[in-house]
């Protein structure tokens, strides 16, 4: 383990400092193609301002035979496309115990690296993995002459990466986030599940028989299969200071259980998710937006709790510094929104004088 006052010091003779906060970009949606997809790769550059990030995947769902297509392709989409300001370009290279992993990290930050804001890894087992990264990206940083620090974006999909979660989070002042992984998650605890993410109807709970008739009508209710997993990435994520996000919902056609899983992570605290497909662009943006409605009631209790102490009703219910500081974060949340989307801008009726602080 570092010493405190050792964490901000670069790893390398010539890397950029470590930033000591991490930034608060929208990233809401993080949206995955595939680079050695041409007709997939050919929509990147009309997708720059319509996600919060792009993301050149090069690990599952690239074959095994078109990863050095992959790789090479991100790299000539990076240097061809201008990102503009709103929207980043992330990575997801290939995992840690892979050929293809080193040779991901050397070319993309030595060719791209100006570009690049965030590299995601998968399958995270422990800090380890992180300061493997943290140390191989100063040094090419330092070789590529980068003036400021790429992040690290780690994936939960494997049993260990959950137990060491929290020393993930902490491992390295890169760490930007963490994502779920569903489908590796499940396989590695040998849940019975077939799925990319989402429910399943078989994970219930019912209502106890009426007089003694097991075999009556009961009620039964679909529960969350990953109430546990995200709610344990959302404390430790808040406790290093760090983002949480869902990540892929595999059924593309159920965009009704899709919009239901996001929301529900965006309630329990995550800031954005995964898209697979066009099609989840719009249900990512729209759940990880707060609605209208909830920043008018926030705002209204932040102007009734004047300067935040005490307790006052509010429409019969009690607000005191603790719903307050819940309506902060959603009234934060819409001003930080309304500075990179217009449309968002008008629906909150931010004032531009607001936008700019
Ligand atoms: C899921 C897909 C394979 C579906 O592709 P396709 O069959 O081509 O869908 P459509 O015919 O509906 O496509 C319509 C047009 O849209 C383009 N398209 C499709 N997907 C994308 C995309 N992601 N970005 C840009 N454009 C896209 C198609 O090319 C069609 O174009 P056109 O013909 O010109 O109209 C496909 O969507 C896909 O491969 N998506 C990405 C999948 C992916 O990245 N998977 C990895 C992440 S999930 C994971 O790894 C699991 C996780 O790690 C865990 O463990 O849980
Ligand atoms: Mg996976």
């Amino acid at each position: 383990m570092r010493s405190a006052k050792d964490f901000f010091r670069p790893l390398a003779v010539g890397a950029p400092t470590p930033l000591t906060q991490v930034p608060a970009r929208p990233s809401r949606v993080i949206h995955f193609f595939d680079p050695s997809n041409p007709k997939m790769a050919a929509k990147v550059p009309g997708m720059v301002g319509t996600v919060d990030v792009l993301l050149g995947n090069l690990e599952d769902a690239v074959k095994a035979d078109r990863k050095e297509a992959a790789r090479a392709g991100l790299v000539e989409i990076a240097k061809a496309t201008d990102f503009g300001a709103n929207t980043q370009l992330w990575t997801r290279i290939n995992a840690l115990d892979s050929p293809w992993a080193l040779d991901d990290l050397t070319t993309l930050v030595t060719e791209i690296g100006d570009k690049l804001d965030v590299v995601m890894v998968p399958k995270v087992q422990g800090a380890e993995d992180i300061h493997y990264v943290d140390r191989l990206l100063a040094q090419l940083e330092a070789k590529a002459g980068l003036t400021r620090p790429i992040l690290v974006h780690a994936i939960l999909e494997t049993a260990r990466g959950m137990v060491n979660v929290e020393e993930i989070c902490g491992a390295s002042p890169r760490m930007q986030g963490l994502s779920l992984g569903p489908a590796d998650l499940a396989a590695d605890r040998r849940m019975k599940t077939t799925r990319v993410g989402g429910g399943h109807p078989g994970y219930l709970v019912r209502t106890d028989p009426v007089d003694g008739d097991v075999q009556g009508e009961r009620a039964t209710a679909q529960q969350d299969l990953w109430h546990y997993t995200i709610a344990r990435m959302v404390d430790a994520c808040a406790m290093h200071g760090i983002y949480p996000y869902y990540g892929p919902f595999g059924d593309i056609q159920d965009v009704v259980a899709c919009e239901d899983q996001f929301r529900n992570a965006f309630l329990l605290g995550c800031v954005g998710t995964w898209s697979l497909h066009p099609v989840q662009i719009e249900i990512a943006k729209r759940v990880f937006s707060p609605s209208a409605e909830d920043v008018a009631h926030a705002r209204r209790v932040v102007a009734a709790m004047g300067d935040g102490t005490g307790a006052v009703m509010l429409d019969g219910k009690m607000e005191d510094d603790a719903s307050l500081k819940q309506c902060l974060v959603i009234v934060e949340l819409a001003e930080r929104l309304s500075q990179t989307d217009p449309a968002l801008a008008e629906l909150y009726a931010v004032e531009p004088a607001a936008q700019e602080g």
